[in-house]
């Protein structure tokens, strides 16, 4: 589904290598976590799969159509397909629940209906069955802001699923939340890329959320692959490696 070839990150700005050479395949049914320590360039790996961040060498295809090479509007129709989940939620908290998961659609609709915030019969129904998917029909009119951060990513991923996206990406989804509500988000994601037969790729720091529910782990350090391969291969060895404290050398080549 996504076809990853010789990607490099350079950004000019700080010098910074945040990749380097990556080239790999990802599937339906992947349920894929990214480890590596801060700064080894996960949230830019991300940002590369949906378009918002253009690499500076190699391609990354879409089912089969190189992101890079898309005008504006392809990669609009990409950006539909590939639904994001956020560490600090990227929410309107003075608006509902309602309200948040029916932008969602906005990739599907014309500027002139988005602007005058008029929806269908059809997609509030639609609206309302994602909501009830991730378990908030009861607060599916309360403002968001007084939602707890569980709620709250719960409404992250309502509207991703709003998108009827093919894939679905998480950039340290639950960073912000404790272990059980961390727990609960990893198995209503796991829930619905099963239900939805998605391709999920989410970036993790705790690698026993990882090991849990990932189907395969990528590990990314200093901006290189070090890992690819399923969890329960992801050794002891593996996991110091990944996280071994040395600092960056594109610092030193960027003169930090
Ligand atoms: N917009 C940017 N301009 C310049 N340098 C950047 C930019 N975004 C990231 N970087 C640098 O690129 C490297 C990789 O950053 P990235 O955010 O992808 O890492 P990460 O693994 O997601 O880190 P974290 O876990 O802390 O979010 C870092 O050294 C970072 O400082």
């Amino acid at each position: 589904m996504i076809q990853v070839k010789n990607l490099s990150v350079h950004y000019p700005d700080t010098k910074v290598k945040a990749l380097t050479n990556i080239s790999l395949s990802l599937e339906k049914g992947d349920f894929v976590c990214v480890l590596g320590k801060s700064g080894a360039g996960k949230s830019t790996f991300i940002r590369c799969l949906n378009g918002l961040q253009k690499p500076t060498s190699g391609e990354i295809y879409f089912d089969g159509n190189d992101i890079a090479a898309h005008s504006e509007e392809k990669l609009r129709k990409v950006r539909r397909e590939a639904g994001m989940i956020f560490q600090h939620f990227s929410l309107v908290p003075r608006l509902s629940v309602m309200q948040n998961v029916l932008t969602g659609m906005f990739g599907y609709r014309s500027s002139f209906k988005n602007l005058i915030g008029w929806f269908t019969t059809e997609e509030i129904v639609f609206a309302k069955k994602v909501i009830a998917d991730v378990g908030l029909s009861e607060m599916t009119y309360r403002k968001v802001e007084q939602l707890s951060g569980g709620q709250k990513q719960r409404v992250g991923i309502a509207r991703a699923l709003a998108q009827q996206p093919k894939v679905l990406l998480g950039d340290e989804p639950v960073a912000s939340l404790d272990p059980g509500t961390s727990n609960h988000i990893f198995t209503l994601l796991t829930e619905m890329h099963e239900r939805l037969d998605l391709l999920t790729i989410i970036n993790v720091h705790d690698i026993e959320l990882a090991k849990r529910y990932a189907s395969r782990i990528l590990a990314l350090k200093d901006g290189k692959l070090i890992f690819d391969g399923p969890p329960g291969n992801f050794t002891d060895e593996m996991y110091q490696e990944t996280y071994t404290a040395q600092p960056h050398p594109s610092y030193f080549d960027a003169g930090i």
